[in-house]
């Protein structure tokens, strides 16, 4: 069955929703620019709220100390979603990471070496953004990367309405949602919670 992250987390009772209703893991914004950013006095409570899930901590371009400390804050793995090379997420323990690549319009050329991370994570490209743009991107390029044995999070732009189709077509291990299962900025819905997970661990 293919696993859930619930992805830009920033209250504990989200959190704690979220993990009741089946999610795998659980992401915090851990980059400052992000308008889902949380800050570090808040951390501790969400991460409590997130027990039974794996959590992980995003960044966009992370120093080596950052990542550490968010490791001993009680974070399972980390995200990188900016421009990390292998040589900096081996320096983080590279089985601890995610990577994300966003993709436009090109396939993305991602090296064998990811294979070793927990896993990678394709976005969709956006100028404006990192992520949780709620854009999706072309599934084909996701369907290439899955096929060659990347252990696949499929992301950008999925909800409840088109996250079946995209297990389906894709045959991702895990699907992430961020801004298809909010509210408003920041603060997630829980029946768009609830059924995007049902939706997606249906098949
Ligand atoms: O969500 C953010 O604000 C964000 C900012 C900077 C880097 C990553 C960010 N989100 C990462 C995620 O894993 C989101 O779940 C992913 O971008 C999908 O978002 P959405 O299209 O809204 O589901």
């Amino acid at each position: 069955m293919v696993k859930v992250k619930i992805c830009g987390i920033t209250r504990p009772e989200d959190a704690e929703f979220a993990v009741r209703m089946g999610a795998d893991y659980v992401g915090v914004i851990l980059y400052p620019k992000s308008p889902r950013f949380v800050l570090p006095e808040d951390r501790k409570e969400i991460l409590r709220a997130s027990e039974g899930a794996v959590k992980v901590a995003v960044f966009v371009n992370p120093t080596l100390e950052e990542v550490f400390s968010a490791f001993e804050e009680g974070f399972d793995l980390v995200q990188l979603h900016g421009e990390e090379e292998p040589g900096f997420a081996y320096k983080c323990g590279i089985e601890r990471v995610i990577k994300a690549f966003r993709v436009g319009k090109k396939p993305p050329d991602i090296e064998e070496v990811w294979k070793e991370a927990h896993g990678v994570l394709l976005d969709t490209y956006s100028e404006k953004a990192y992520g949780g743009t709620g854009k999706v991107f072309n599934w084909e390029l996701a369907k290439a990367v899955a096929r060659k044995g990347f252990r696949l999070f499929l992301s950008g732009g999925l909800k409840t309405e088109n996250v079946k189709e995209a297990v389906l077509k894709v045959r991702p291990y895990a699907v992430d949602v961020s801004s298809g299962v909010e509210l408003e900025l920041g603060v997630k819905d829980k029946i768009k919670v609830e059924s995007f997970i049902k939706e997606a661990k249906s098949l």
